[in-house]
């Protein structure tokens, strides 16, 4: 962890809406400095409406800070670019192609072909424990299935930084369960940088390495976890002491972010 792979530097981000021909100005984020180290997988949490989506949105390129500097592997972020890939809360997969073919979408644009072309989706179709759905529609997949589509095809592209909004937000506990599992045991063999939005407590405290606890469009907190790595079994980790201390400096952080937006 000894160079960041994201700075984000003192960044504001203020949206301008037309209500009833006036305009109405929403100041989303205030002075938001953070940095996130090589292979560090870093959770955003925060009541809503504090500015999680949005500071991922300008991580990813899709928004602009309004002031600010943001970096990514050493580079100024101006637009997308393919040192960043995104996962939503809902996987938003292209119906009319399988999954095989979805992880090849994404790998044609970036300009690859041929034979290395489908032996790379499928390698990380199989990543994802999903090779023998590689023929199936959207349609025919499980909700969890569709992440798991949805997140080879984000790494595929080899990003430097995995950029995750809410990706387990939709499922139910279990599979929400397995996935986070699987997803620290991708991050051990890939060794990526991960930024993970998220509204679960248990969740922001199981996978990160440092949590940002965000109120008001400001970071509250910053609060570093030391649960031992790789994590092991999740549900064993949930039962220790040293998992019940760390949620409850995170929920006290969040309580205190609660109380100040009231
Ligand atoms: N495109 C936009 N135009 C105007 N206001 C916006 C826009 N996007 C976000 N906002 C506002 O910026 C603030 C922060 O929104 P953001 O979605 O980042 O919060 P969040 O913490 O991700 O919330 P949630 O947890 O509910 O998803 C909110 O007040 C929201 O209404």
């Amino acid at each position: 962890m000894s160079t960041n792979q994201v700075s984000f530097t003192d960044v504001s981000k203020v949206f301008a809406l037309r209500v009833d021909n006036q305009v109405q100005k929403i100041s989303a984020l205030k002075s938001v400095s953070f940095e996130v180290g090589q292979s560090e997988i870093v959770t955003l949490i925060g009541p809503s409406g504090c500015g999680k989506t949005t500071a991922l949105r300008i991580l990813m390129g899709l928004e602009t800070a309004s002031r600010g500097n943001v970096m990514v592997a050493g580079k100024m972020v101006k637009g997308c670019g393919y040192d960043r890939g995104l996962v939503f809360q809902h996987a938003e997969l292209l119906p009319w192609l399988t999954a095989l073919q979805n992880i090849m979408f994404g790998l044609e644009l970036k300009g690859m072909r041929g034979a290395e072309l489908k032996d790379t989706a499928m390698r990380y179709l199989d990543l994802v424990g999903l090779k023998d759905a590689a023929n199936r529609r959207p349609y025919q997949l499980s909700g969890g299935m569709k992440q798991r589509v949805g997140i080879a095809r984000a790494l595929a592209i080899d990003p430097e930084v995995l950029l995750m909004d809410e990706p387990f937000g939709a499922l139910d506990a279990q599979t929400r369960e397995s996935l986070q599992g699987e997803l620290l045991e991708i991050q051990a063999r890939t060794k990526k940088t991960i930024v993970f939005v998220t509204h679960d407590l248990d969740e922001a405290v199981l996978l990160a390495d440092r949590i940002i606890v965000m109120r008001g469009g400001s970071v509250q907190e910053i609060i570093k976890v030391d649960l031992p790595r790789p994590r092991g079994d999740l549900g064993t980790l949930r039962g220790s002491k040293e998992f019940a201390e760390t949620r409850y400096v995170v929920w006290k952080a969040l309580h205190n972010a609660n109380e100040q937006r009231h």
